[in-house]
């Protein structure tokens, strides 16, 4: 969709912005570029809807040479949101968001119509936002105009330029999440820049790690985190980068144990027959349309003299997630819940169990994922060695 080729920039006082760029988006992939400040980022950006013009290469859309064609032209595909908003005081919010419509000659009509979809798109109510001036309204909210004016005629590409980077902490996680949940249903091409790793990692599709002019990697968030290319991505990432990278491991199948499964209506004597011959000292308990119900204890099972059924002595279990969850949200469920273990079900099939995951498989998923991402290979293939009789 959007694809560099060999494209430098060398600003009039020698200094070099970018050098020698090569990378392609994928139409509907969002790539965060991130990076100290200074290495180029918004150059980059600003060279494709050609606020800034290279010194060399080229930069395709959709197969066609950018510099062939009218700028104007151009921009009327692209969607630019930047961090000052830069909303018209003297405008309303719905007369803001339809500025370009207006400027492509729609309709007042039908400009506002589409405003006001966008703005409910963006969590901002129409009828409650559409009539207030920008000064009227929360830093937060001033982004979520500044996006849907982005989108308002419907460009095939964004370019955001740190457009969450002034507001507080709180309101930008919520801003992140709004804006993953609007990109999964609008699947624009989207380049984002931002100074922030873990806003990079959590947005991006793919990540490139500026250097100076340069891109030091451009991989998915789990491999920049667990296989950084270089010591400088390394440095960059943190050395928290293990912690970092549980948010973007999901859970698989292959990660989670397999304890003994009983059901609600089993009698206790073979309820116990079936942990003593599995040595295990507590067990999963399922209800009869095999649901998660919770687990039980052997120990209890034992002094209830045989008689009854498992249902007399099972324990509710609350910590429990749907296959493809975080590692993250796991160990964080397993702590909330201070549970030695989670239930993880298949949400796709009617939430059937799966299988439990420990602390100790969570570090194990997370090892052989990282070791998965070193050697280009799939998590499940992956040997762990470890250090044994300690
Ligand atoms: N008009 C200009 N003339 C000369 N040098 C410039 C100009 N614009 C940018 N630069 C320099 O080019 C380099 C890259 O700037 P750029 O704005 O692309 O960095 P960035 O990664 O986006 O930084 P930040 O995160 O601080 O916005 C910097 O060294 C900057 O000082």
């Amino acid at each position: 969709m959007i694809r560099f080729e060999h494209v430098t920039k060398r600003y009039a006082d020698g200094t070099t912005a970018v050098d020698d760029l090569s990378f392609e988006v994928a139409e509907g992939e969002l790539i965060t570029l991130v990076g100290p400040s200074g290495c180029g980022k918004t150059t980059t950006m600003k060279m494709v809807n050609r606020l800034i013009e290279p010194t060399s290469g080229r930069i395709l859309l959709d197969g066609a040479d950018i510099a062939q064609g009218d700028p104007v032209e151009l921009r009327r595909r692209i969607g630019y949101v930047i961090q000052q908003v830069g909303l018209f005081p003297h405008r309303t919010v719905l007369e803001n968001t339809a500025t370009v419509p207006h400027l492509l000659g729609w309709q007042r009509k039908k400009a506002r119509a589409r405003a006001a979809e966008l703005l409910e798109l963006v969590g901002l109510d129409p009828a409650v936002y559409g009539d207030r001036y920008p000064d009227q309204l929360s830093g937060g909210q001033r982004q979520r105009v500044g996006v849907a004016r982005a989108l308002a005629a419907d460009p095939p590409v964004l370019l955001m330029d740190e457009p969450f980077g002034a507001v507080d902490p709180v309101v930008r996680e919520r801003l992140q999440s709004e804006f993953l949940r609007l990109q999964s249903q609008v699947r624009k091409t989207v380049l984002f820049v931002t100074h922030d790793i873990e806003e990079a990692v959590r947005l991006g599709d793919r990540i490139a790690v500026y250097g100076h002019g340069r891109i030091e990697q451009l991989d998915a968030p789990a491999a920049v985190l667990g296989a950084p290319a270089t010591p400088y991505v390394a440095d960059f990432v943190g050395a928290d980068r293990g912690l970092k990278r549980l948010s973007v491991t999901e859970i698989e199948a292959g990660d989670l144990e397999q304890p003994p499964v009983l059901h609600l209506d089993d009698p206790l004597p073979e309820a116990l027959r079936r942990l003593e011959s599995e040595e295990a000292r507590w067990a999963v308990v399922l209800d009869d349309r095999d649901n998660l119900h919770g687990w039980v204890a052997a120990e209890a099972l034992g002094s209830a003299g045989g008689r009854g059924t498992v249902r007399d002595h099972a324990r509710r279990m609350d910590a429990w997630l749907p296959l493809g969850a975080s590692l993250k949200q796991a160990f964080s469920t397993m702590l909330q819940h201070d549970a030695g273990w989670i239930a993880v079900l298949d949400g796709e099939r009617g939430d059937r169990f799966l299988g439990v995951l420990t602390p100790a498989r969570l570090h194990e998923a997370l090892r052989r994922s990282i070791g998965a991402d070193a050697v280009g290979a799939e998590r499940a293939d992956v040997e762990l060695r470890t250090v044994s009789g300690v």
